[in-house]
């Protein structure tokens, strides 16, 4: 069903760099989450602290009533089985075929026998599409089938909780669609709790359950999607958008004049996609990616159909609201 990971006043700094402080979430159990942020803001870093690779200066990381953050090395090696990790190149063993690739820790952790190594590993291969590839060397095929080997291998030993270091890294537009939904389908099969770092802002507005931004080493904000997709924080309707206008520049931040007056500019309608209105999203709450048919939906697919049709809803009464007053308005006017 999942694990519920808990983060609480985490910070974390390599020397006097500080990468972000005072972080506090819930990951909630079973749920698809997504972390956002400019390149460099420590998504990475996060990741790796969640799952005890690195140590935090402060806070603590609690799953199943443990601090990862202070567990010693064999609680370490035991609490990091909850946990699959999709590294950004598949981190593949270049001289292994996918087969054995996927079925490593099986045999380094497990001590099953090959016949039921081989049903897990062919049950896994099947679940992400790769049947038929079992011997080919990681060279020798795409950087999709990479990502789905690297996926199938985090799913061997059945985890409570998978990290996703920017699985669409490198893929292109069509591939990256069929990522998003072959995790929305996994998540549904198995009802792990997923965490996401990405910078592709399209499979951030409707893959997951909730988003976070991380920006000027804090926590902007974490919740569900449909609040970030409404939002009016500068930074989130940036980052959701893709826009320059915003608190985010190129290499560092802006100074806040410069801030200001873009997003002036931005309210006044000068340039594309409204601030606040429908959402700093500009295109409202889009529709949350669902499972394929076919796939055995957990209860809770249907809190999120519910939760989905209220905010259509409610999105067509801001609509209707703010048509009227424009009409209103330009009557005025006329006047
Ligand atoms: N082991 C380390 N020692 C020192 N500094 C590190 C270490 N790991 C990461 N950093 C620094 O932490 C900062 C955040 O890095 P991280 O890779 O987590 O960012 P990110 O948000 O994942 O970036 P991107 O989106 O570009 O992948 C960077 O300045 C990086 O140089």
């Amino acid at each position: 069903m999942g694990v519920e990971i808990r983060v609480e006043g985490l910070t974390k700094s390599f020397g006097h760099q500080v990468i972000w402080q005072d972080v506090s979430l819930t990951l909630p159990a079973g749920e698809i989450s997504v972390m956002l942020g400019p390149s460099g803001t420590g998504k990475s870093v996060f990741l790796k602290t969640l799952v005890g690779l690195l140590r935090p200066d402060r806070g603590s990381v609690l799953i199943q009533g443990q601090d990862v953050s202070r567990l010693r090395e064999h609680a370490l090696y035991e609490i990091r089985k909850l946990f699959g990790v999709l590294f950004q190149d598949g981190a593949l063993f270049g001289s292994m075929s996918l087969y054995d690739n996927i079925a490593f820790p099986l045999r380094e952790h497990t001590r099953k026998p090959e016949s039921e190594i081989r049903r897990i590993v062919l049950e896994k291969m099947d679940m992400v599409g790769l049947i038929g590839a079992e011997g080919k060397l990681p060279g020798e095929i795409s950087g999709g089938m990479r990502k789905r080997a690297g996926l199938a291998r985090a799913l061997v030993l059945d985890p409570e909780i998978i990290l996703f270091d920017e699985p669409d890294s490198g893929l292109d537009p069509v591939r990256v669609a069929y990522l998003n939904q072959l995790i929305v389908d996994l998540n549904a099969q198995i009802d792990a709790t997923f965490l996401i770092v990405t910078h592709d802002i399209a499979s951030a507005r409707q893959v997951p359950d909730n988003i976070g931004l991380l920006f000027r080493r804090e926590l902007v904000m974490f919740g569900p999607r449909e609040q970030l997709l409404t939002s009016d924080e500068p930074v989130v309707g940036q980052f959701l958008n893709g826009r320059m206008q915003g608190p985010i520049g190129m290499a560092e931040e802006k100074d806040a004049a410069q801030v200001e007056q873009e997003l002036a500019e931005l309210d006044a309608g000068r340039h594309t996609g409204p601030r606040g209105g429908k959402g700093a999203s500009g295109e409202g709450v889009v529709p949350r990616l669902l499972p394929s048919p076919g796939i055995t939906r957990s209860p809770r697919w249907q809190a999120i159909a519910e939760r989905e049709e209220m905010a259509a809803l409610r999105a067509r009464v801001a609509d209707h609201a703010r048509s009227r007053r424009s009409a209103r308005d330009a009557a005025e006017e006329v006047d």
